[in-house]
């Protein structure tokens, strides 16, 4: 075939969002090549790919073995994060999708939905303060998600968490297509941040400490269980106190720390990335994978609630009970609960309504 005849060909394969769409190549275009792309492993779309989280999210999951085809969905620059990101010599084959007429393309075929939409907080800021614009964001993006994936397993990231997971349920209910499995609220970044803050305390690697957080993803909500730290140690009241305080208001500590510019981009990537690494290996089908997040839960009298659950091929397939609580664990339970309920009641009620 002449060369002319096959570009010819080719650019009539080409996605109509690619973003290298446009770009003149001499002679052999990018879908000439004889690379299949995607041959095993599992679809990932991140939505919000461009944002502060999205790009380090995209770059870190462009590295993830796991991954053979990763979608970037964007309102805005997905055409340049893609074509940078698109040259890592990691298997993923990379694509990007730009604007709400392409979101069904974005989400068609998909195993794993990352969800960092949305704007972050500024100093003074409370997460709910991000309610009135990530609820239609969140809404308008699992609308998308019933109709085009809707057995996709998905880690929604957009604040307020508290509210926007139960949101997402509510879509899910009203298009027929609720997993209660399949949704969850990622809170890794609490996680993190706890065997962080209990590895300086004890003088530890980070990586040998284990500390569940449950609750939620705001404030009082995010509830350290300080008692059940692996390895177990133990701490006096003032340590305690240091430490759940410090784990509670870590996203404000960044927050204020970037002075407008933003919350927790990098550090929410890794952990993002974490999680996300977690549910495929559990959809690979290994075994014994556990991790805190906010999902559909009868643990408390709360319909959702963070705690440690057990991932599988179908999601959050087991919900753990909280274990035994010290005094001080059990107050600091009734005030999360009190915040909680009232964020979820937010949630459903803005679907409902
Ligand atoms: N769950 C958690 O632990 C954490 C959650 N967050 C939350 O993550 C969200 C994103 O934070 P950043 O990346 O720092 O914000 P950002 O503003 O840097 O990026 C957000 C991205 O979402 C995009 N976006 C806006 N509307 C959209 C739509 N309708 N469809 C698709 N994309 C859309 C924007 O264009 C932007 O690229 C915020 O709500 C923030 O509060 C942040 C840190 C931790
Ligand atoms: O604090 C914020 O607004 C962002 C966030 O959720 C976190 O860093 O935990």
């Amino acid at each position: 075939m002449e060369v002319n005849q096959r570009v010819a060909r080719i650019s009539a394969h080409l996605h109509p969002s690619n973003p290298q769409m446009g770009l003149e190549h001499p002679i052999l275009r990018q879908a000439d090549c004889r690379a299949k792309g995607g041959a095993s492993g599992f679809k990932v779309a991140i939505l919000g790919a461009a944002g502060g989280i999205g790009q380090p999210l995209a770059l870190l999951m462009k590295m993830n073995p796991l991954v053979s085809v990763l979608h970037l969905y964007d309102v805005v620059n997905t055409p340049g994060v893609t074509a940078d990101i698109s040259h890592m010599d990691t298997g993923a084959v990379v694509r990007g999708f730009l604007g709400q007429q392409q979101l069904e393309s974005a989400l068609t075929g998909m195993d794993l939905i990352i969800i960092p939409a949305g704007v972050p907080r500024k100093p003074g800021m409370t997460r709910d303060d991000l309610f009135n614009i990530n609820a239609g964001i969140v809404k308008t993006l699992c609308e998308g998600i019933a109709k085009c994936c809707p057995n996709a397993i998905v880690n929604l990231i957009s604040n307020p968490v508290n509210s926007t997971v139960p949101i997402a349920a509510e879509v899910f209910k009203k298009a027929g297509t609720y997993d209660p499995k399949k949704l969850l609220g990622v809170t890794t970044l609490d996680v993190v941040r706890a065997n962080t803050f209990v590895a300086e305390v004890l003088g530890l690697d980070p990586r040998d400490v284990s500390v569940p957080v449950v609750g939620g993803h705001a404030g009082v909500t995010i509830l350290p269980l300080l008692s059940q730290v692996k390895p177990p140690c133990s701490f006096t009241p003032e340590e305690t106190e240091y430490l759940t305080k410090r784990i509670q208001d870590g996203g404000t500590e960044v927050v204020q720390a970037k002075a407008g510019a933003g919350s927790a981009t990098l550090s929410m990537a890794y952990a993002a990335v974490k999680f996300a690494d977690a549910c495929l290996r559990a959809l690979r089908g290994d075994a014994g994978i556990v991790e805190c997040a906010f999902v559909a839960s009868e643990v408390t009298e709360l319909p959702f609630f963070a705690s440690r659950v057990r991932l599988g091929r179908q999601g959050a397939e087991e919900v753990y009970q909280l274990g035994p609580l010290n005094e001080y664990e059990r107050l600091g339970l009734e005030k999360a609960k009190k915040e909680l309920e009232a964020s979820i009641q937010k949630g459903i009620s803005f679907i409902k309504k």
